[in-house]
């Protein structure tokens, strides 16, 4: 199953380097994690934004849940989910 995500990110004003950092190494470490397992398939900086557009390929939304609130900075982005399925009009067979 695919799925677009848009994920806004929003660091809160308080945190130290460090802090932002460590986060940052371990966002970088989760999200490496799955986009090497195939899972996560597109990772796109939206330009001018703290903000990113990701193509997921999951077997479930449970699972798509799973790495989604694995992610460190999960509590400091606001999520928008998009199941995607096969346009009609599309001239490829794979949707990737
Ligand atoms: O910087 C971001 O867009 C947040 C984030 C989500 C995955 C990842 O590697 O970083």
């Amino acid at each position: 199953m695919l799925y677009c995500v848009e994920m806004d990110v929003h660091i809160p004003e308080t945190w130290s380097e460090e802090k932002l950092k460590d986060y940052i190494t371990r966002e970088q470490q989760t999200s490496q994690k799955y986009q090497k397992s195939g899972k996560w398939v597109y990772l796109w900086r939206v330009a001018g934004q703290y903000s990113n557009i990701s193509i997921l390929d999951v077997e479930s939304p449970d699972e798509l849940h799973q790495i989604l609130t694995e992610l460190p900075l999960f509590p400091y982005m606001t999520m928008k989910v998009k199941s995607l399925c096969k346009h009609p009009n599309a001239i490829r067979e794979t949707m990737l």
